[in-house]
């Protein structure tokens, strides 16, 4: 029996959001898993799967079980395909022109069809092989180089990989080391902490002045011109050196960007209306949501091999029974490695990059679970809470990627107990170009290294403490000791 809560909080006074957690290092003492989330810290069974907040004028809804998100994202999906946008990400996304964004209707229909279709098809994400490797190599590279001096800070490195990779896939080759790519990261990094901003306003729209008078609006209106400044230089750069499309060849674009530009200079006629401001939203969303949520899988990955030191053994045993004496990992080897796809459901399923998937009701009144939810609800789908509910999942808290040998969930939005890339219309269309980037990345990295913590340290003594910084990351890097193999 689902229990339905009305907690009628204010914004303030609600527990919001306490950014860290510190629930996992807490976990070990418990006889009973709880399940909050870090965003949310309702337990499951003390106020059930659907919990209704008023945030100042907007009611929200918090969904904690698979069912109820079902519901949902398959159910109700079309009534609850809009996605809640704030003011601050609205303003920095060009005004709803991006796909994220964008409201449900034609418009959006649109760019997830250039997304889906042409950008991010798997005969792109396939197309993006050298990529990988070369982005590998020089990562591989980078660390044999740092083994003489000591441990490796793979925050430092992950982010900066997929970066590179993200770049030059969305871009073309010159964006990654050059002085214009240097500035391009900064600005993304800029931009990924404003994205967070959460003002006020955003609950009581009648209190919109607080954000001019304590100067949020200002610094990101002055940001919103040096990003645009940078975007508009970068497309004035590419229209004046790329080859039209008939000397390329249709189809045989090798980075977004010249994709977006075709259809701008195509105009109606390629039955997409894409401006200058359309594709530079497209780009940032590109990034945005690929950049950071890449490396954040990566990182957890390393953490809980680190802490299963026999999960690890067994992985590397597989890479390199497939790669045997091979110098690399190659794209069609990852295919064989079933134990690797275990490792990175697990992973997924207990450390969601985005724990909480945000979406708005439409102008319809829907029962969720028997519940009736009023239309312009914002819903908020407690992924993370999902992933570790003991309804479903067996010892949700131990890291056993053996769970999903027999099974055949997976995290392609169809099975509701996983998702960690959401489902439904919405649901994410980068999820083969990350696993692809990750998957192949770990592989190499498990087939070239040994890796240990520093200093004698044992896996079950790494923090394991959450932070929600865009995406939800570990609070402390992860530094490791790597060895290289003969
Ligand atoms: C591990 C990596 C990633 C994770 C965990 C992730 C997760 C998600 C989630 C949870 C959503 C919301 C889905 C929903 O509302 O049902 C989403 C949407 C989206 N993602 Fe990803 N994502 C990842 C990588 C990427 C990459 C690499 C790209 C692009 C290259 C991308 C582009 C997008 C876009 C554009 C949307 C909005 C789709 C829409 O509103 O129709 N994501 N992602």
């Amino acid at each position: 029996m689902v229990h339905y809560q009305m907690v009628f909080q204010t914004w303030w006074e609600a527990k919001l959001p306490s950014l860290t957690t510190k629930a996992a290092n807490n976990r070990k003492s418990r006889t009973q898993p709880i399940i909050g989330s870090p965003l949310f810290p309702f337990p499951v069974q003390k106020y059930g799967s659907l919990v209704l907040l008023q945030f100042g004028a907007i009611p929200v809804l918090i969904v904690s079980s698979a069912d109820a998100a079902r519901e949902i994202m398959r159910t109700h999906d079309l009534n609850f395909a809009y996605r809640h946008a704030f003011r601050v990400q609205a303003k920095l996304l060009y005004n709803y022109k991006d796909l994220a964004l964008s409201p449900y209707g034609e418009f959006w229909r649109q760019l997830k069809s250039i997304f889906v279709l042409k950008l991010l098809s798997n005969k792109m994400v396939q197309s993006f092989h050298s990529i990988r490797e070369e982005e590998t190599s020089i990562l591989v590279k980078r660390i044999t180089d740092h083994i003489p001096s000591g441990p490796v800070n793979l925050r430092n490195m992950l982010p900066e990989f997929t970066n590179y990779v993200v770049c030059r896939s969305a871009c073309g080759g010159n964006y990654t080391q050059s002085e214009n790519g240097k500035k391009f990261w900064d600005l993304l990094k800029e931009m990924s902490e404003l994205m967070g901003a959460v003002g006020i306003p955003d609950f009581y729209p009648w209190l919109s002045w607080i954000t001019r008078v304590n100067g949020l609006d200002k610094r990101v209106d002055s940001f919103v011109k040096r990003m645009d400044d940078f975007l508009e230089g970068m497309i004035g750069e590419r229209l004046e050196t790329r080859k039209d499309e008939q000397d390329v060849g249709e189809g045989n674009r090798d980075n977004f960007l010249d994709i977006l530009i075709d259809m701008y200079k195509a105009g109606n006629t390629s039955g997409v209306s894409m401006d200058k401001d359309g594709i530079k939203a497209m780009l940032l969303n590109v990034f945005l949501a690929g950049v950071d949520s890449t490396a954040t899988v990566m990182e957890w990955v390393m953490t809980e091999l680190l802490r299963h030191p026999t999960v690890m053994e067994k992985l590397q045993n597989e890479i390199r029974q497939i790669v045997k004496d091979k110098q690399d990992v190659k794209d069609h080897d990852i295919q064989k490695m079933h134990y690797l796809k275990a490792v990175m459901k697990e992973t997924l399923r207990y450390h969601p990059p985005i724990p909480i998937i945000l979406r708005r009701q439409g102008t319809n009144d829907v029962k969720i679970k028997g519940y009736d939810v009023k239309a312009g609800t914002l819903v908020m789908i407690n992924n993370w809470a999902i992933g570790r509910d003991p309804r479903f999942w067996d010892e949700p808290e131990t890291f056993q990627p053996e769970r999903f040998f027999n099974s055949s969930i997976d995290f392609k939005g169809l099975d509701f107990e996983l998702i960690p890339f959401g489902g439904g219309r919405r649901g994410c269309p980068g999820t083969a170009f990350s696993i692809a980037t990750i998957e192949f990345v770990l592989a190499n990295l498990l087939h070239k290294f040994n890796w240990e913590l520093p200093d004698g340290a044992q896996g079950r003594d790494l923090d394991m403490t959450e932070n929600l910084m865009g995406t939800l990351h570990r609070e402390i890097p992860l530094t490791v000791v790597a060895t290289q193999i003969k």
